[in-house]
Parts: C-alpha cells; structure tokens; sequence
C-alpha cells in the first residue's frame, strides 16, 4: 500500500491567539520547531519531540500539529499499532492507531484536539485506513484537567467522536482490565469488507469463554 499524505492547514481562532493546524508534517519540518513545555503527559517534552519527529519520518506515520508561529503547541500521532500490541498481529497495511493526542494546557478546552482531528481525517487518504484509538484512564491527565475519570472519558468521547470514531467491544485485557478504558475506531469508506473482519477477528481473541 502507497501511504498518500496530502498536507493541508488552517487557521484557528483562540484567546486573541492564531494557530495554525496543519499537517501531516515532514520531519524536517517538525524538527525546525520548538515544542512547547506543557506538552509533557507522556514524556518529557524533549523526547516527545523526537518521537515525533521519528513517527513523521516512517512511510505510515502521520503528524498534525498546531502551532503559534515556531512554537508547537499540540499534536496528534497516527502510525501502525505497537508490535507488542493485539493489534499488530492483524498485519493490515491499512490498520493506523491514533497513538497520542495532547494539547497544551495553555490552549487546552478551545477545540483545538478536534480541529486537529478534522484537519487530520479532511485527507481524503484516510478513508483507506481503519484508524483505532485505545483509551486507559492511566494516560489521562486528571491534575491538570481537574476532570474525575467519567467526565475525562465523556471528553475523550466527545473529542474522539468528532471525527467519526466509535466505541466499539473487545476482549482485550488491558481495555478489560477498567470500565473506563475503551477501543474506538473509525472505518474509511474504502476499507474492504474482508479488512473488517479481520480487524474483528483480532478485537476478540478468546470467544471460547463466551
Ligand atoms: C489516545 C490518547 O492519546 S488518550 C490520552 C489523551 N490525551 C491526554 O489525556 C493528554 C492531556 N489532555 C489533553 O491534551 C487535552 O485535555 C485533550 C486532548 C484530552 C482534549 O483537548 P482539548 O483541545 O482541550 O479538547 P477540545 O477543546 O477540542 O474539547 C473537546 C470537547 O471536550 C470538552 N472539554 C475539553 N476539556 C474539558 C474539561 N476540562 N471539562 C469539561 N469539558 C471539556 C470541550 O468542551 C469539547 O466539548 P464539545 O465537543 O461538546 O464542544
């Protein structure tokens, strides 16, 4: 599979600020910026950058960002799951997980987590992926949202749901392992039915215990 990556951007209105959101961006590119210091919910933000710029460089990998001037200021990550994940074992070239989004706390509740993920699914190349998302309440940033773990995963809903992606079941024990957790996915329009199927058989590994 050819993984097509059309850029595009656009300007977004905030607290008096402008950002751009755009993407998917080149490596060099995501390089040449400085990353804001709030953004550090799964790394450090030195190393976050870099593995930003490393998931922007694979042929899958795709990284929307937005930005004020040379500062980034949020991302979202789309790449094929971790090998070490269920996921991986479907071994779909058109199978991408949506592995981090985060926005600064500086502009976080402006909607710019959706107006990255409408930028990101406006590519009209997505409609020949399916793109999942795994939720564990043990990534999400309850100190510096002030959110109890209901009201994060209604956000995490709220945000994911914008684009189109949907809850949907699995077995998978971690996801099992809290209420809270959950899969979602989103199906593009052109993903072969045969695709699907082989994506559920891969949602439920254990259907002996049923
Ligand atoms: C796959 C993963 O990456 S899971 C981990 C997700 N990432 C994190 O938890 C990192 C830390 N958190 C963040 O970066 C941000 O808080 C995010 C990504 C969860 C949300 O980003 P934001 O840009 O603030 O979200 P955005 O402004 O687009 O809001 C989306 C919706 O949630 C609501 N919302 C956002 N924050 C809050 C809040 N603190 N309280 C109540 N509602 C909220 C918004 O009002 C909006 O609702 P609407 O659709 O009804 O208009």
């Amino acid at each position: 599979m050819i993984h097509v990556k059309r850029y595009s951007s656009c300007e977004v209105e905030l607290n008096g600020r402008k950002l751009t959101v755009e993407g998917p961006v080149t490596p060099e590119a995501l390089a040449a910026l400085r990353f804001d210091e709030g953004l550090k919910a799964f790394r450090i933000p030195e190393l976050q950058h870099q593995a930003l710029v490393e998931i922007a460089a694979l042929p899958e990998g795709r990284i929307i960002i937005a930005r004020d001037g040379e500062l980034v200021l949020a991302y979202v990550t789309f790449l094929f799951p971790d090998p070490l994940e269920r996921w991986s074992q479907a071994k779909l070239d058109n199978l991408l997980e949506l592995g981090a989004i985060e926005v600064s706390p500086q502009v976080r509740g402006g909607g710019i987590s959706k107006a990255m993920l409408r930028l990101a699914f406006s590519d009209d190349a997505m409609e020949d992926y399916i793109v999942l998302t795994t939720e564990y309440y043990w990534h999400w940033d309850f100190a510096g949202t002030g959110l109890d773990i209901w009201g994060y995963r209604k956000v995490m809903e709220k945000v994911m749901g914008s684009v189109g992606m949907v809850w949907m079941a699995t077995d998978d024990p971690e996801i099992c392992s809290h209420p809270a957790n959950c899969l979602m996915v989103r199906v593009g329009k052109r993903v072969p039915p045969e695709d699907v199927e082989t994506f559920d058989r891969i949602r439920f590994q254990n259907r002996f215990f049923y």
